[in-house]
């Protein structure tokens, strides 16, 4: 295993917070298919043989939400096909493994995908593994592994949110996050953190959802140090757009 992955194992975090950085404990972070990406209407083919997407979620799958000072996450069980996504680009079903979230220190940033130049507030990323691999570890090491589906959070100011309520999380289903449409955009790209692995088909919604400003408030609220260490505010955990090379985004939309 390199330093960096034995650092990483020993939770030693080797300035991870310089994504310019990362490419010395990862060299993959300077790969011709990272993510995220700039999408402009210009360069998108319409591809009209992509299917749409389904996502049959099982709310008692959801097992804990924690804030792993990197982001805020919620964890689901993955030990059989209890919650899972397919079709769009996919091959077959693939397994809700987490959830999570980027963000910015203020609503005109944070989002990780760029549309047209729009930077959106924030972005939840639904992670799900390819369970033809014997497990995600194994996944990640594929390029069909992975599939994340990203849905962009636009602040509203006045508009009631839409998930204001406080779902407990034994009993949570993603999918009141989604918004009306399912019409999306595809590429093939990477973790948009180390170890940056070029595993995933991104799957990206083209119409956000609608947050309040006290619930980007109460993620910007989170924090990135432990306990009882001096509070510093988790915010812009968000990577700056890679370069898309030769690659084609796709849209499943005129
Ligand atoms: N922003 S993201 O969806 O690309 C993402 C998801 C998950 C990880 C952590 C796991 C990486 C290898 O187990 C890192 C990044
Ligand atoms: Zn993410």
């Amino acid at each position: 295993a390199s330093t960096a992955s034995l650092a990483n194992h020993l939770g030693i975090s080797h300035n991870v917070s310089r994504p310019d950085q990362w490419h010395k404990y990862y060299p993959i972070a300077k790969g011709r298919h990272q993510s995220p990406i700039e999408i402009n209407n210009k360069e998108v083919h319409y591809d009209r043989s992509l299917l749409p997407w389904f996502a049959s979620y099982d709310p008692g799958a959801a097992k804990t939400i924690l804030n792993n000072g990197k982001t805020c996450r919620v964890v689901f069980d993955d030990s059989f096909d209890r919650s899972v996504l397919r079709g769009g680009p996919l091959p077959g079903v693939y397994r809700l493994r987490q959830l999570h979230f980027h963000w910015g220190s203020s609503d005109d940033h944070g989002s990780e995908h760029v549309v047209n130049g729009v930077r959106y507030a924030g972005e939840l990323h639904l992670l799900h593994w390819n369970p033809k691999y014997s497990n995600y570890l194994d996944a990640v090491r594929r390029a069909d592994g992975i599939a994340v589906l990203a849905i962009f959070l636009q602040v509203s100011r006045s508009m009631k949110c839409l998930f204001g309520k406080e779902a407990p999380f034994p009993n949570f289903d993603p999918s009141i996050l989604f918004p009306k449409s399912h019409d999306y955009w595809t590429y093939h790209g990477s973790f948009t953190t180390p170890p940056c692995e070029e595993c995933i088909t991104w799957i990206i919604l083209r119409d956000p959802i609608i947050v309040s400003s006290d619930q980007m408030a109460k993620l910007r609220s989170l924090s990135k140090n432990a306990e009882n260490e001096p509070n510093l505010p988790l915010v812009d955990n968000w990577r700056p757009t890679q370069p898309r090379y030769f690659r084609m985004v796709s849209a499943s939309f005129l």
